[in-house]
């Protein structure tokens, strides 16, 4: 462990979104879901408090608030909660926390429109673990994030896990690298980001899916757990399999900017299998069994696709002006995303906004579906490793033409990371 002489640091921590290549939704009740880590990354920066304070600054959602410690203290009605536990697990529930509600709902409400909306789940998963991990430290928090809130990339999961790990390296729980000696100026460009110790990062995703729990009500896990350890994963019941993928995973996002809540979506989706519980449960399973098959396919090195009688390749489908070749994993996946897009709007959390684009790619001869939760969001298109830039700028182009934001993702990548730098 590695200490300045005035003893203060500032920690950094920042968890990257993610894209549910398969089984959304279907994963809440048991099944297997394919996911990967998205490039884009929601940070949480956690330097040394004033006047016995703690402050909040959430930018995203129009959220900065100073709160007196004693203020947060009047909150914490059982005597076991006033000692932080942050190698400890615990949930958030009602009953032992009878004021935090009313509270967050008192701060929300003095904030401007643009806060109101999500503020009051993100303040008090902040309170909860603010309070577990670190206990009644002053300390000046921010989270601020590259993904769009609410969109089905997983900012809910991000903004946990990073705010997790951040308390976590604040209360010293995760050893942190060595710093700077006090005077070095470290500059952002020389910023180095580390992978958490593998003997912690359990504990990050554990306290992070209890932030979840509170945002999402009934989360399946997925999306913290992809957030935390990066990469390509399948998960199934709280299993997670790193996949060793054989092919390029190429893809687009398009944003279709209509809103929608996730806790709301899952809730639906519960609502709808107790009222249907056979054809739900049959949905369910083919879901299941397109996941499987996406592990498999990803997992087998890429054929490509056979020459026909006059030289044209058989497997291959035009794009717009441009031939493209398509291996035959690639065919296959794309029926099965065609498949799943198919069997979500099934469930019911399709939108007339992601059919639309889901039609406007087919006529490029592209497959695409939801991704996250629906109702609105991203949705992502399969695109061919041959498939020219050319090509995409067509499909972007067109896509952009009816009014939605679309931009090429890049998938796989790491995990959570730490960073830290002496406060003189
Ligand atoms: N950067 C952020 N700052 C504060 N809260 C956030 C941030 N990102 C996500 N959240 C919380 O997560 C909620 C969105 O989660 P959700 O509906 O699951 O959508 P998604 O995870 O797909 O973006 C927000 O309303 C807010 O409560
Ligand atoms: C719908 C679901 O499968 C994914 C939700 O993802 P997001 O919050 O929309 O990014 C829910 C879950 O697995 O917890
Ligand atoms: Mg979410």
């Amino acid at each position: 462990m590695a200490v300045t002489e005035s003893g203060e640091f500032r920690v950094e921590a920042r968890a990257p979104g993610k894209v549910i290549l398969s089984g959304e939704h279907a994963v809440v009740h048991g099944t297997s879901a394919v996911a990967a880590a998205l490039g884009l990354y929601t940070t949480a920066t956690i330097r040394p408090g004033m006047d016995d304070s703690c402050v909040l600054d959430l930018p995203q959602l129009g959220v900065y608030s100073k709160w007196p410690l004693k203020m947060i203290e009047e909150l914490i009605t059982q005597p076991h909660l006033l000692n932080p536990k942050p190698a400890h697990v615990t949930s958030y529930s009602e009953s032992e926390w009878p004021q935090l509600a009313a509270f967050v709902e008192r701060q929300v409400r003095s904030l401007s429109a643009k806060g109101a909306k999500g503020a009051d789940a993100a303040v008090t998963a902040f309170l909860f673990l603010y309070t577990s991990i670190l206990g009644l430290q002053p300390a000046t928090v921010r989270v601020s994030s590259e993904l769009p809130v609410g969109a089905g990339l997983g900012s809910s999961a991000a903004y946990c896990v990073a705010l997790t790990t951040a308390l976590l390296a604040y209360s010293r729980e995760i050893e942190l690298p060595q710093l700077p000696s006090v005077g070095e100026e470290v500059s952002t460009d020389r910023k180095i980001w580390f992978d958490v110790d593998e003997k912690k990062v359990d504990l990050v995703n554990k306290w992070a899916f209890e932030g979840e729990r509170i945002i999402h009500g009934r989360p399946s896990g997925i999306d913290n757990t992809v957030s935390t350890y990066g990469y390509v994963v399948k998960f199934k019941k709280g299993q997670i399999t790193r996949l060793h993928t054989q092919m390029p995973l190429r893809m687009l996002l398009t944003n279709t900017q209509v809103g929608r809540n996730t806790k709301a979506l899952v809730a639906g989706v519960g609502e709808r299998a107790l009222r249907h519980p056979a054809a739900m449960g049959a949905i369910f399973k083919a879901i299941d069994e397109i996941a499987e098959e996406v592990v498999t396919i990803l997992q087998t090195p890429p054929e490509t696709a056979r020459l026909g009688k006059s030289g044209e390749v058989v497997s291959s489908d035009e794009c717009g002006p441009h031939p493209v070749a398509k291996t035959v994993q690639e065919i296959r996946l794309q029926e099965l995303v065609d498949m799943n897009q198919g069997l979500l709007q099934g469930i019911g959390v399709s939108h007339l906004s992601i059919e639309s684009i889901c039609q406007i790619t087919a006529a490029y001869r592209l497959s695409s579906k939801l991704t996250g939760a629906g109702g609105g969001g991203c949705v992502l298109t399969l695109l061919p490793h041959k498939l020219s830039s050319t090509s995409v700028e067509l499909v972007k182009v067109d896509i952009e033409g009816k009014g939605f934001s679309c931009f090429e993702a890049v998938i796989g990548g790491n995990g959570v990371q730490v960073s830290c730098q002496a406060v003189s």
